[in-house]
């Protein structure tokens, strides 16, 4: 049983022959049954793309509250825009009361929406909003729309390399997350200038919701942890050039409980390393296409029991979660 989360090269899986890619699909299962979490490297994404993503996000927090502001989210389930600091508390989700959370975020969802009525239909609900784009700096909005792909395209692989580990066919899951209803939140933890509250944290302790995160995080004190199966938080490692990926609630259910959606929080940084703290993050929550069914995958019902949870969709499924954490 993995008690800590493995940095796992996934280049390999590209064009590799089958024995090769179920190799790696089955390192990749291994780390998302025992711990929910693994460090990718050889993803394949351009680092000149992810430092342009970095640094423009860098140059929206900067800007005043007031500008910022001009993008605010409109409503808790309308997934887009700003949230400032310490409006929202995903602790909450756990139903416990905390206080806000101590990061501000951009979040965004799907570019290049086609203008059909399975995008823009009652069906749809709110999964296809349009963005919310803020005047500055003036290249973010490419960037992150050319960062939305290509988080797409490496949801894909590992899509199917969750098939694989699951014993299902590699694309499985290509046609239900072709339309997907993925968030980009992009996260920045400014250097703290007061002591946190009593239970305030960067990041509350929370799992995500949907099929599975891709998260670009930087090395800076007050990290990411994870709540492993001995009931200890230990610090995610950040390989250079890499990726945390983890599943969210979705893949758990989808997987009958077999796969967990693990606890994990970001924590304050010591008082002494304070100013050396700000902290960026670029947060990928990847969501099957809204009409996608979520029921117990073929091979996780064991003989003779009946499933562990009720039938839904993706979309529906998502929808019920959002407005868990509000402050
Ligand atoms: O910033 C991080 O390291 C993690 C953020 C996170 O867990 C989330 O946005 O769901
Ligand atoms: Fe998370």
């Amino acid at each position: 049983m993995l008690l800590n989360v493995p940095v796992i090269n996934v280049a390999p899986f590209h064009g590799g022959d089958p024995a090769t890619k179920r190799a790696i699909a089955a390192e990749v299962g291994r780390a998302i049954h025992d711990i929910g979490f693994l460090v990718i490297t050889g993803h394949g994404v351009d680092p000149g793309l992810i430092a342009k993503v970095q640094a423009a996000s860098n140059a929206f927090f900067d800007l005043d509250a007031a500008e910022k502001n001009r993008v605010l989210r409109p409503a808790p389930d309308v997934t887009r825009g700003y949230i400032p600091l310490e409006a929202e508390s995903v602790g909450r989700s756990q139903g416990v009361d905390v206080p806000g959370d101590l990061n501000e975020s951009l979040m965004i969802g799907p570019v290049d929406v086609p203008d059909t009525a399975y995008f823009h239909g009652p069906a749809a609900g709110k999964h296809f909003h349009p963005n919310l784009w803020p005047e500055n700096p003036p290249e973010l909005r490419a960037l992150y729309e050319e960062y939305f792909r290509a988080m797409g395209a490496l949801a894909e692989d590992l899509m199917a390399m969750f098939a694989l580990a699951l014993d299902l066919e590699e694309d499985f899951f290509a046609a239900k997350i072709n339309h997907h209803i993925s968030r980009l939140r992009v996260r920045n933890y400014p250097a703290p200038k007061v002591p946190p509250k009593p239970g305030q944290l960067r990041a509350g302790a929370h799992a995500d919701y949907g099929s599975l995160t891709i998260l670009r995080a930087e090395d800076k004190p007050g990290g990411l942890q994870v709540l492993n199966r001995a009931q200890e938080w230990v610090d995610v490692p950040i390989a250079p050039d890499s990726y945390i990926v983890n599943i969210g609630e979705l893949m758990a259910r989808w997987t009958n409980g077999q796969w967990k959606a693990t606890l994990h929080r970001v924590v304050n940084p010591p008082a002494e390393l304070v100013a050396g703290s700000r902290r960026l993050s670029l947060v990928f929550f990847h969501n099957p296409n809204y009409d996608a069914p979520v029921a117990a995958l073929p091979g996780t019902v064991p003989e003779g029991e009946a499933p562990n949870f009720a039938p839904t969709t993706s979309g529906e499924h998502l929808r019920a979660q959002f407005v868990r954490t509000q402050v």
